[in-house]
C-alpha cells in the first residue's frame, strides 16, 4: 500500500481522503528539514503547501518518493528540476484557491482605500479619530492589474461589480479574452500611467522580480496605491518604503514578502501599509478545495499511473490511464529493445504509432520508449526526465500517428538512428494486452519477450539453428520460447530465443563463433 507524508498545516479533508482510497497516511507538519530528512525515505508521496523546503539534498534521501503534491499554486519551494531528474512527479492544485486570493486581494484594496485595519486600532484604542480617516472611494477609479490568469481574471471580474474601470497587462492576453471579461488590455507603461490602484497577480519570474521598482513607481498616478497578493520579489520593497515616505504612492497591501516568514521588514510601521501574512489562500473553503484535490490527484497517480496538473510530466486521464497501460508495457519493451542493442551516439528517435494507439494519447508512451532506450547508457533517466535528457544530449525526438490499420490492429514501431546505423523494432497487442514483438530491422517475427533473451541476427543457410540448440543444450542453458523471421529464402535471418537463465559471456561468445552468425547479444528484461 501506497504510503504518503503530509508535511504542512492541511485541512483534515486531505488525511480522511488519502485513507478513504486506501493510501496509509501520516500527518507531520512543523518537522526540521534533519528530521524530515530522517523519515522521508519511507515515503511514496509527500503533501506540502509552501512551509515545506523540498530541496535536492531532502529528494537525495527520498529513495521510495513518487510523487510531491504541493495544495495550492505557488512551487518556489520545491526544487524542479532536482525532482524531475529524480523522476518525481510535482504536481499543484492551480485552480483550488483562485477565488479566495483574489477576495483577499479585493479585501486589502478596500482595506487601503479606507484605511480600515489603522482605523480599527485606534477605535479600539478608545479613539475617535473620524476626521484622520478619510478615505476614497472605488467606484469609477481604475484598476490596473498586471497578470490576469486564474486570480487576476475573478479580481478583474469582482472590481467590475464594483464598478471600477479595469485595465489589464498580461503578456499572453489576448484582445478577444480581454474583451470577453470586459476588461481593457494595455500596456505596462499605459497601465501604470492610468491606475489609481495596482494589483499583482504573476508569478515571481526573472521578468517579474522588481516590476515595482523606483524607475517603474515614476511612471505611475501621484497617490496610487499597491496591492500585492502574489508573490514577494515583485517589489523592491525599499523602493516602496521610499516612494511611500515621499507620498508619491499613498498606501501598499500586502500579503507576500521578499522573506518569509517575513518578521522584520523595511515596510513595516508604515501606517500607509497594510499587512496580512501570506493569508491569500488562507479560507475554510480553498484549503479543504486544495487538500481534497491533491489527495486525489496524488492517490491517482499512486494507485492508477493518473497525471493531473503536473509540473514536470505529460497530463495522463483517468480514461486515458486503463488504456495505456498494456502499451507502457509494449513501449517500454521497444525502448529497451532498442535501447540495449544501440553502442554508438543516438542521433535520432522516430516513434510511429499505427492504428489503434495512434488514436490514444501517446505522449506517456514516447517517454516510456525514451526512458527505456536511454536506461543501458545511462542510470539516472526515468519517465519524467526522458524528454529533457533526450533533448539536452540532442537526439531528435520525432512522433508520427497514422490511425489507419496496417497488417495489424495496433502497432507501435521505434526507430533508432546512431552514428552507424539505423536500427527498428515494432511491436503490437496480442488479445488486446499481450505485448509481442511483431518485427526486427522490418524482418517479421512473432515474439513474446521474457526475462533473458537471446537475439542473434544470422544468414539464412542450414545448420545454424541445429548447432545453436546443441550449444545451449550442452551448456545447460534450457530454452523456454523460440522464434524465427527472414528477409528472403538464404537472406537475412533473425532469431529471438527466451531462455531460463541469464547467458554468460563465455556462452555469447560461443554463440558468436558458430556457422553464419552476424550478431549474437543476450538482452535482459
Ligand atoms: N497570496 C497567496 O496566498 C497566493 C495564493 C495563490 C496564488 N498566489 C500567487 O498569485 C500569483 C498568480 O496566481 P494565478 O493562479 O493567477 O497564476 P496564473 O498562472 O493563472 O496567472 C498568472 C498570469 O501572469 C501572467 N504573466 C506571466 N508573466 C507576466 C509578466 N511578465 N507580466 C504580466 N503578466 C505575466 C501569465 O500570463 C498568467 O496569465 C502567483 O504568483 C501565485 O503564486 C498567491
Ligand atoms: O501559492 C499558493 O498557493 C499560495 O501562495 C498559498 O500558499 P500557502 O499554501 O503556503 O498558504
Amino acid at each position: 500500500m501506497p504510503k504518503v507524508l503530509i508535511s504542512d498545516r492541511f485541512s483534515q479533508a486531505a488525511q480522511q481522503a488519502f485513507i478513504l482510497r486506501g493510501i496509509e497516511v501520516d500527518v507531520r507538519p512543523g518537522l526540521s528539514t534533519d528530521e524530515l530528512k530522517a523519515i522521508i525515505g519511507g515515503y511514496d508521496g509527500l503533501a506540502v503547501r509552501s512551509g515545506t523546503k523540498v530541496s535536492a539534498d531532502l529528494l537525495a534521501a527520498a529513495t521510495r518518493l513518487k510523487v510531491i503534491g504541493r495544495a495550492g499554486i505557488g512551487t518556489e519551494n520545491i526544487d524542479l528540476a532536482a525532482a524531475t531528474d529524480q523522476g518525481v512527479v510535482v504536481m499543484n492544485t492551480p485552480f483550488g484557491n483562485s477565488v479566495t486570493t483574489a477576495e483577499h486581494a479585493i479585501a486589502l484594496m478596500f482595506s487601503l482605500a479606507r484605511q480600515i485595519p489603522a482605523a480599527n486600532a485606534s477605535t479600539h484604542l478608545g479613539k475617535w479619530e473620524k476626521s484622520r480617516f478619510m478615505g476614497v472611494e472605488l467606484t469609477g477609479k481604475t484598476l490596473g492589474i498586471i497578470g490576469s490568469g486564474n486570480i487576476g481574471a475573478v479580481v478583474a471580474d469582482r472590481a467590475l461589480g464594483l464598478n471600477m474601470r479595469v485595465v489589464a497587462f498580461d503578456p499572453f492576453l489576448s484582445e478577444e479574452r480581454a474583451k470577453d471579461m470586459c476588461i481593457e488590455k494595455v500596456d505596462l507603461p499605459t497601465l501604470f500611467a492610468r491606475a489609481d490602484f495596482i494589483s499583482l497577480h504573476t508569478p515571481l519570474t526573472e521578468a517579474t522580480r522588481n516590476l515595482i521598482c523606483t524607475d517603474s513607481i515614476a511612471l505611475m498616478k501621484d497617490g496610487v496605491r499597491i496591492i500585492n497578493c502574489a508573490r514577494g520579489g515583485l517589489i523592491n520593497e525599499a523602493d516602496l518604503r521610499a516612494a511611500i515616505v515621499s507620498g508619491k504612492v499613498a498606501g501598499a497591501a500586502l500579503d507576500v514578502y521578499q522573506t518569509e516568514p517575513a518578521t522584520e521588514n523595511c515596510l513595516f510601521g508604515l501606517e500607509q501599509v497594510v499587512c496580512t501574512p501570506h493569508l491569500g489562500a488562507s479560507t475554510a473553503e480553498a484549503q479543504e478545495n486544495q487538500a481534497l484535490q491533491v489527495a486525489e490527484q496524488m492517490s491517482d497517480f499512486l494507485l492508477s499511473g493518473i497525471v493531473a496538473n503536473a509540473l514536470n510530466m505529460v497530463p495522463v486521464s483517468a480514461e486515458d490511464a486503463p488504456k495505456l497501460k498494456p502499451y507502457m508495457k509494449l513501449a517500454g519493451q521497444l525502448g529497451s529493445f532498442a535501447g540495449q542493442l544501440t553502442e554508438h551516439a543516438i542521433k535520432a528517435v522516430r516513434i510511429e504509432y499505427e492504428g489503434h494507439v495512434a488514436g490514444l494519447n501517446t505522449k506517456p508512451l514516447t517517454a516510456i520508449v525514451l526512458e527505456s532506450l536511454l536506461r543501458p547508457m545511462m542510470v539516472s533517466v526515468n519517465m519524467v526526465n526522458a524528454p529533457l535528457v533526450a533533448k539536452a544530449r540532442g537526439i531528435e525526438v520525432s512522433e508520427v500517428t497514422c490511425e489507419r490499420k496496417g497488417d495489424y490492429n495496433t502497432l507501435l514501431r521505434v526507430i533508432v538512428t546512431t552514428e552507424q546505423r539505423t536500427r527498428e523494432v515494432a511491436g503490437t497487442l496480442f488479445g488486446g494486452d499481450k505485448p509481442r514483438v511483431v518485427a526486427i530491422k522490418g524482418i517479421p517475427i512473432e515474439a513474446e519477450l521474457g526475462s533473458h533473451m537471446l537475439y542473434v541476427t544470422n544468414q539464412d543457410k542450414p545448420g545454424f539453428i541445429g548447432a545453436l540448440g546443441s550449444l545451449l543444450g550442452a551448456r545447460g542453458v534450457n530454452i523456454a520460447t523460440f522464434h524465427l523471421g527472414r528477409s528472403e529464402a538464404g537472406g537475412d535471418a533473425i532469431l529471438l530465443t527466451q531462455v531460463d537463465q541469464p547467458l554468460t559471456d563465455a556462452i555469447l561468445d560461443e554463440v558468436k563463433a558458430l556457422p553464419h552468425v552476424v550478431q549474437a547479444k543476450a538482452l535482459n528484461f
